[in-house]
């Protein structure tokens, strides 16, 4: 089963980064997606290296988002895929079968198409508005996702669905609701002075009385 809280990862230096990976780490995440965007190739290989290092340490999946190659190259346990990124298909000749490679929807038909495509996951967003991610697609809101999850059930498509994108604590009551299996965070993990209180209460919210 995949694990249902996924912290992405910001940072504007390889230290900076380094440093909000490991306090989500030692506070209780347990996959770590790697955004480290527009940076010089031989940072992300400093910072992927230790990622690695770090998530094989606190056995936690570790992803790196858009670069396949460096995801190869690291053996991490994944990618994530934009709907502007290398095509589903592509990234799974390189990195096999086993790897999970999840996959960004914002409408159903982006859904059916990266499902078709063979994706693991789909991270569906932006649930709200963020300043976390540059040129947002339309916001989907909690009846959009509800709608969506409902042309899902009717079309019998079953896989994990990530809601992203503006997600606190005061929202899962409802996402949780909507049929999501889990959310991919940021910005308010990354801000937090109350990290493990902050990561316990969202765990506790998504997985219920689910002993993890
Ligand atoms: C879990 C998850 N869902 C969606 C995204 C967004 O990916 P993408 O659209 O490629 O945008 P960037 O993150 O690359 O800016 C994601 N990263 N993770
Ligand atoms: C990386 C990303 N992708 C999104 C999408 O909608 O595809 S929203 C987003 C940012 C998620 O961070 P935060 O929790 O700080 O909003
Ligand atoms: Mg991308």
């Amino acid at each position: 089963m995949y694990n249902k809280l996924q912290y992405i990862s910001q940072g504007e230096s390889v230290e900076e980064q380094l440093y909000n990976i490991h306090s989500a780490l030692d506070n209780g995440c347990d996959w770590i997606q790697m955004r480290f965007k527009h940076q010089k190739p031989k940072k992300a290989f400093a910072l992927a290296e230790s990622v690695k290092f770090l998530c094989e340490e606190y056995l936690a999946n570790f992803i790196i988002n858009d670069d396949v190659h460096l995801a190869k190259q690291f053996n991490a346990d994944g990618i994530h895929l934009g709907l502007s990124d290398m095509g589903v298909a592509e990234a799974r000749a390189i990195l096999g079968k086993t790897k999970i490679i999840g996959a960004t929807a914002n409408t159903f038909e982006d859904i059916v198409k990266q499902v078709n495509n063979g994706c693991d996951y789909i991270g569906l967003g932006p649930f709200k508005f963020t300043k976390t991610k540059s040129n947002l697609s339309p916001i989907i809101g909690l009846d959009g996702y509800r709608s969506i999850i409902d042309k899902m059930k009717d079309s019998g498509i079953e896989i994990p669905l990530y809601a992203i994108g503006g997600i606190t604590l005061e929202d899962l009551e409802n996402l949780v609701q909507t049929g999501i299996h889990g959310i991919a965070i940021s910005g308010i993990i990354t801000k937090s002075d109350q990290k493990s209180k902050l990561i316990t209460e969202l765990n506790e919210k998504l997985y219920g009385n689910v002993i993890i």
